[in-house]
């Protein structure tokens, strides 16, 4: 058995001349929650799509559950709970119809953890799939996918579209299950605060590239925020070190950067700093800070011309 559930090689996929996934080398290992996490098009969809044999690579290899994905038998795809945002189930069918059809298809259904994770939801046994709320639809979805005992789960932005509530039911539902424990969870979502409480490791793609592969706190270390009071011009931009995101904002410069020691307060002085002050930041501002780098042009112009 494979140590590792995902594997790719030097993977590569070219639509046209766009590149969506560049030599991407990426290595999941057995068991735990992974956050995906990636601007949209990063290439996580492409990513998905190679790894289940949906699409061919233009060059490079990838494994699934230590299977080249190109000769994944239906046999290894039962070893896989997919969730997903839309979470398509017959909307005609009702929920017991659909979870009998579900327990005849999978050997190792597990009846004790189909019902603990939908007791979290007010599922009723002969209601219609499409009478069923949208975080009602995503219980079921998961606990049907938790039953079948997949030894690789993964859920692709499954609460988008839901209230808070039902999102902190699905998440609530999810810890309680144990998931990690009995499988090896991918969790590709954009919300940093449901990454934060579920993921044991953060993997970062960006234009088809793997940025960062790293327990969550990690990544944060790496990130700081940066107070300056600087009575005229701030630093051009392009001079700053491992600069995210400028704003000024009071009269204040604020910096978030990357990979920054304490050097970075002696450069704000040489620019003229009389206080500068450093603080961490949430995984939330790091990650989001992070991807949207190249994205950051009005404020930054603010903080440079401010
Ligand atoms: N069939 C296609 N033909 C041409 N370009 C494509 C095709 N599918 C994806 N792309 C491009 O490849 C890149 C990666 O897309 P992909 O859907 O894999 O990203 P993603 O990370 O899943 O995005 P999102 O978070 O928005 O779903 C994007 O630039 C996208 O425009």
């Amino acid at each position: 058995m494979s140590d590792f559930v995902i594997e790719t090689c030097e993977l590569t996929k070219r639509y046209g001349d766009k590149l969506a996934l560049n030599r991407l080398s990426l290595q999941i290992p057995r068991g735990r929650i992974h956050a995906i996490v990636g601007a949209n098009g990063a290439g996580k969809s492409t990513l998905f799509r190679i790894l289940l044999g949906f699409l061919s690579p233009t060059e490079g290899r990838s494994r699934l559950l230590g299977q080249d994905s190109h000769s994944l038998t239906p046999g290894h795809r039962a070893r896989i709970g997919f969730v997903n945002e839309e979470h398509t189930l017959p909307g005609w069918m009702r929920a017991d119809e659909v979870t009998d059809m579900q327990r005849r298809q999978y050997p190792r259904w597990n009846e004790d953890m189909y019902r603990d994770v939908l007791g979290h939801y007010h599922v009723g046994p002969r209601q219609k799939i499409s009478q069923l709320s949208r975080g009602e639809r995503a219980g079921l979805n998961l606990a049907l996918a938790l039953a079948q005992s997949p030894e690789l789960l993964i859920l692709d932005e499954p609460t988008l579209g839901l209230d808070v509530v039902a999102k902190r039911a699905f998440l609530q539902s999810l810890l309680d299950s144990n998931a990690a424990e009995h499988c090896t969870v991918i969790y590709c979502s954009h919300q940093m605060e449901e990454i934060e409480r579920l993921a044991d490791n953060l993997i970062i793609l960006e234009r088809g590239e793997l940025k960062h592969m790293s327990p969550p706190d990690e990544f944060c270390e790496r990130v700081r925020h940066w107070v300056a009071d600087i009575p005229f011009r701030g630093p051009e931009r392009a001079q700053i070190p491992g600069l995210l995101l400028a704003q000024k904002i009071d009269n204040l410069y604020h910096y978030t950067v990357l990979d920054q020691d304490d050097d970075f307060a002696a450069f704000l002085r040489e620019n003229g700093a009389r206080h500068v002050q450093s603080m961490p930041v949430s995984l939330d501002s790091a990650v989001n800070g992070f991807l949207a780098k190249d994205h950051a042009a009005p404020l930054a112009r603010e903080a440079r011309h401010g």
